[in-house]
């Protein structure tokens, strides 16, 4: 295996920091219709104990990028490119050529993912103690320690252990399944939560106290978390960092609140005025107009430039790099200061969560 640390995004910091870098990352499918590529050449480090939210509209490839994290793409697709995990104290592991066993050891174990829709993630014929057993002995771990754990960890997440355990997933609400699902990923204590849209099928109350009992239970057990979303508004006040897909790509990746406030990314800033305000009017919301890209056909240039509004002949032509934008903040754009000034949008309240 061999680990290149020539080409890490500018704006981010010593890769020692990093608890995995993600390299030049592409996913592909053959399909009838043709080659879908629908990762493009991801390259991201991700800084340990940080919060990173990655946000985008549905089908821009999230879940892709969730999944790479643990080399879990489902099948026939195929992961190109580095995954490099580095753990706190041991040698750096490229997940893209790992042996199967050893990533198996390694999830849970290292990085944890709870997968989109936690309810298909629990098996409807098994009590979700049982899950908990399982994976516990899937590891080799003590099953009666580990339970121990689980119930330590139900309780933090405000549930009660042994009404949980006992039950099957659909005798539980949404909200009591997702933390079920939170509590199992954090079964073994990964490294690195991986969540990928954990909060969707939740009302508003519900997902708002999931984010902060994330926060809670990140600080208490040292986590790095990726947080997957297509609600911007909802993740702003609670990531560090957010990384915004727009066709299969990064476009923009910086500090929450800077790109939150001074967007560089056209695609950022037409997401920004697509918010939803809850006291503005109808006529004042803007949806993002035209239609996301389809993998088979994905646009010359800067994929973007179909949507828009200062796209010219070069966009058309020449795909844009990542470039520095604003401290730690990068954007793929020729024309992102243009952008400042010509698409813009307005913060309400709410956008920066509840705490700004
Ligand atoms: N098994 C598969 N075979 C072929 N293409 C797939 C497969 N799964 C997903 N795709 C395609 O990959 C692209 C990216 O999908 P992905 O699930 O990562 O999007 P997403 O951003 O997570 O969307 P959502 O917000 O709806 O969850 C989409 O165009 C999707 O149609
Ligand atoms: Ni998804």
């Amino acid at each position: 295996m061999s680990i290149r640390s020539d080409n890490s995004p500018r704006s981010d910091r010593p890769e020692e920091d990093a608890i995995i870098e993600v390299r030049d990352a592409s996913v592909e499918f053959d399909m009838d219709r043709g080659r879908s590529r629908v990762m493009n050449d991801v390259s991201l480090n991700i800084q340990r104990e940080e919060i990173l939210g990655v946000v985008g509209e549905s089908g821009c490839g999230k879940s892709m990028f969730a999944s790479a994290m643990l080399d879990a793409i489902v099948e026939p697709g195929l992961l190109t490119g580095q995954v490099i995990y580095r753990p706190e104290n041991g040698e750096a592991v490229d997940l893209v050529d790992l042996p199967d066993d050893e990533l198996d050891e390694l999830r849970w174990e290292e990085i944890s993912m709870c997968f989109q829709g936690a309810m298909n993630s629990f098996n409807p014929t098994m009590k979700i103690g049982a899950h908990f057993a399982e994976t516990a002995r899937a590891h080799n771990r003590d099953v009666d320690e580990r339970m121990e754990h689980a119930r330590d960890l139900l309780k933090e997440l405000y549930l009660d252990p042994e009404r949980i355990l006992d039950s099957y997933a659909h005798e539980l609400s949404g909200g009591m399944t997702q933390r079920a699902l939170i509590a199992l990923s954090l079964l073994l204590e990964p490294e690195v939560l991986v969540m990928d849209e954990p909060t969707a099928a939740l009302d508003l109350l519900m997902q708002r106290s999931i984010i902060s009992l994330l926060s809670k239970i990140k600080e208490e057990h040292d986590l790095t978390v990726i947080f997957i979303t297509h609600d911007l508004p909802l993740v702003t006040g609670f990531v560090d960092r957010l990384a915004v897909m727009y066709a299969f790509e990064i476009v923009e990746v910086g500090p929450s609140s800077q790109v939150v406030k001074e967007a560089s990314h056209p695609y950022t800033r037409a997401l920004l005025r697509s918010v939803p305000s809850l006291d503005a009017p109808l006529e004042e919301m803007h949806p993002i107009e035209g239609e996301s890209p389809d993998p088979v056909n994905i646009p010359t240039g800067c994929s973007y430039h179909t949507r828009c509004p200062i796209a010219d002949e070069r966009c058309e032509i020449e795909e844009p790099e990542l470039i520095e934008t604003n401290a730690d903040q990068e954007a793929a754009c020729f024309y992102w200061e243009q952008a400042q000034d010509e698409v813009t949008y307005t913060l309400h309240s709410g956008i920066m969560g509840d705490d700004e």
